[in-house]
């Protein structure tokens, strides 16, 4: 195929402003999905995903077009992930990529990652034109999200294409505009082969595939291809397209978007971002802008039953096959036992793999309060970093510690906006802009420590606005901090995995507050239980959890055996989510009232 009919393209959209309805629709109209096979979403291939209405694993597919002009096109659609964890990713899919379609919701307008994502595309020298997606509601103003377009992100709109993805209109218009806005690729077949790897996964039948853009040369079976970042090298066993199934082809040559199945072990080996090349005729030099994404949150995942830790360390060995963003390591705490100590790219990114061990691993977890990558410099000169509290070193051993800090932008209606800086300066924020994009919507741009934003920000920032704020944040620095470590005890006790790296002003405050929550989740039990919060040796907080004798077979007179066995059984549910520390049993919910306490 001559370079000139190829198109290579993203979608570039807000969550929910449509993006998957409309590939669904361009993959209907060009015969790549057939009204039988059709299956509502291709592209969000996982149920979570799918249940969750998020894309989180990038996939690509080949369109056939035969355009107005009579001529044959391949469309190379190339999907990104949609969430603010994956700005890399989407990064690295919009390089492989000549242009994108701007998608936005004609009823909701430029929200956070519109413009996020459109920036990395613009910045990418992506051709880019608009798409007002949603025209069938009756909520939908096309012409105000235009000249908000125009206003806010500087875009030509003045042929935007109107659509419907739910009910089909404007897809046409979408091909023809791919054909002809968005210019053809450029590479050289003749040179040696430089590919750009922009997604990898695990497939338990034919091991890692990675996704190429061929930006020179060609690569076909048989041919030893070598990873630039690590030297490794393999002996290429498949290369093809999806259309939308895996489909082998002879080659794949400059210009052209496919798969390569090398017998690739970990995706770890495969990073997205890499350059691929031919061991022995390499290319000159790697593609710019590699870079290894390093896990930003940490959170501890401990078994319930103590004898699911096996499952739990097979599991979590079978999603970092799929995940190479994702590490764990083994830890003890001594509330808790055997447990991992997990990192994630984000919060979502935090919530979907708990999510998966629960729901496809079968798997009841205690998870720890998500802390940040502290950098704490010694008195003897060193600097370590840690990921949670118990790795903090004595007070008297830390010259000081620094925290990473966020710049995050959000959209807000303006009658919200009192609430966000509220909410901001109470995270120990530090404003760095407010912006009217219109006269009713405004962006707030703000400094934040990121330890503020893991604790509770999302639920906060929904509350506040009703769901009406969209966030985007990328990481700016480390800052010196004030941070001190406060324990949680129980009957004496430290709980080590409560125990939380804070802030020295918000101490004596979040103890106070995180006592009285526990209080009201620790039931009664047999003892009188003491719930104190201290920093270092000073204890700052306390309340205490009166006895009292706990028998649930007083309540059956008689001898029903049938009844005492339910009663019994009753109990041992509501005993599922108990941890013992000592000789106290504590809920899951006492583990997450550190996420729930404000301020
Ligand atoms: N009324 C209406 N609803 C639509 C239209 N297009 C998509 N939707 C609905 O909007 C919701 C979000 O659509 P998706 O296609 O999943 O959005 P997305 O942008 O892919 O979302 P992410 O995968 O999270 O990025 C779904 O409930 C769709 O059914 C449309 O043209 N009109």
């Amino acid at each position: 195929m001559v370079l000139e009919h190829i198109r290579n393209f993203s979608i570039i959209a807000h969550i929910d402003h449509g993006k998957s309805t409309i590939a669904d629709r361009l993959l209907e109209f060009t015969g790549a999905l057939s009204a039988r096979e059709k299956q509502d979403q291709f592209l969000d291939k996982m149920d979570l995903e799918r249940e969750r209405g998020i894309t989180i694993k990038a996939q690509t597919v080949r369109l056939n077009y035969r355009a107005d002009d009579g001529k044959d096109y391949i469309l190379n659609l190339i999907d990104t992930p949609g969430h603010v964890d994956f700005t890399y990713e989407v990064s690295r899919s919009l390089t492989a990529c000549e242009g994108g379609l701007l998608v936005v919701d004609a009823s909701q307008g430029v929200e956070a990652q519109t413009l996020a994502n459109v920036y990395l595309a613009l910045d990418a020298n992506l051709e880019v034109f608009v798409v007002l997606n949603k025209i069938d509601l009756p909520a939908a103003e096309p012409d105000r999200v235009k000249a908000e377009i125009e206003e806010i992100i500087g875009l030509d709109t003045h042929d935007a294409v109107l659509a419907s993805a739910k009910e089909g209109i404007g897809t046409k218009e979408i091909l023809e505009e791919i054909v002809k806005k968005i210019p053809p690729p450029q590479g050289d077949p003749n040179k040696p082969l430089k590919a750009l790897l922009f997604d990898s996964w695990y497939d338990q039948y034919q091991g890692v595939i990675i996704l190429v853009r061929i930006v020179d040369g060609i690569v076909k079976k048989g041919d030893k291809i070598q990873l630039m970042s690590n030297r490794k090298s393999y002996e290429v066993l498949k290369a093809g397209v999806f259309s939308p199934d895996m489909r082998e082809v002879p080659a794949l040559t400059a210009g052209e978007v496919g798969f390569i199945i090398a017998g690739i072990r970990e995706v770890a080996d495969a990073k997205v971002g890499d350059t691929v090349t031919l061991l022995h005729n390499p290319c000159d030099a790697a593609l710019p802008g590699y870079k290894e994404v390093k896990p930003m949150v940490f959170s501890g995942l401990y078994p319930i039953d103590t004898s699911q830790y096996e499952s739990l360390r097979d599991a979590l060995a079978k999603l970092k096959l799929n995940d190479s963003s994702f590490s764990y390591d083994p830890e003890t705490s001594l509330a808790l036992g055997f447990g991992f100590r997990c990192g994630f790219l984000g919060l979502l990114h935090m919530e979907i793999i708990q999510e998966r061990l629960e729901r496809e691993f079968n798997l009841e977890l205690i998870t720890t309060a998500p802390t940040v990558v502290y950098r704490v410099h010694g008195t003897d000169g060193n600097m370590i970093h840690i990921q949670s509290a118990n790795q903090l070193p004595q007070t008297q051993e830390i010259a000081y510690v620094e925290e990473p800090f966020i710049l995050a932008s959000i959209h807000v209606p303006n009658e919200f906006v009192g609430g966000i800086l509220a909410l901001c300066e109470e995270k120990r924020g530090v404003q760095r802009e407010i912006k009217y994009l219109t006269p009713t919507r405004v962006m707030v741009v703000y400094e934040l420590p990121l330890n503020e934003v893991v604790l509770d920000f999302y639920d906060r920032l929904k509350s506040i606005t009703k769901g009406y704020a969209s966030l985007d944040y990328e990481l700016l620095d480390y800052r010196q901090s004030e941070l001190v470590r406060l324990n949680i005890m129980i009957n004496g006790e430290v709980v080590d995995a409560l125990s939380l790296i804070i802030h020295k002003d918000k101490a004596y405050y979040r103890g106070r507050e995180l006592v009285s929550k526990m209080k009201e989740l620790i039931p009664r039990q047999m003892f009188e239980i003491a719930i104190q919060a201290a920093v270092g040796t000073k204890v700052i907080a306390r309340e205490t959890v009166k006895a009292m004798r706990k028998d649930v077979l007083a309540k059956c007179y008689g001898g029903d055996i049938t009844r005492k066995r339910k009663l019994l059984e009753k109990q041992k549910e509501g005993k599922k989510r108990m941890k013992n520390v000592g000789n106290v049993e504590l809920p899951q919910e006492a583990f997450l009232a550190i996420l729930k306490v404000e301020g």
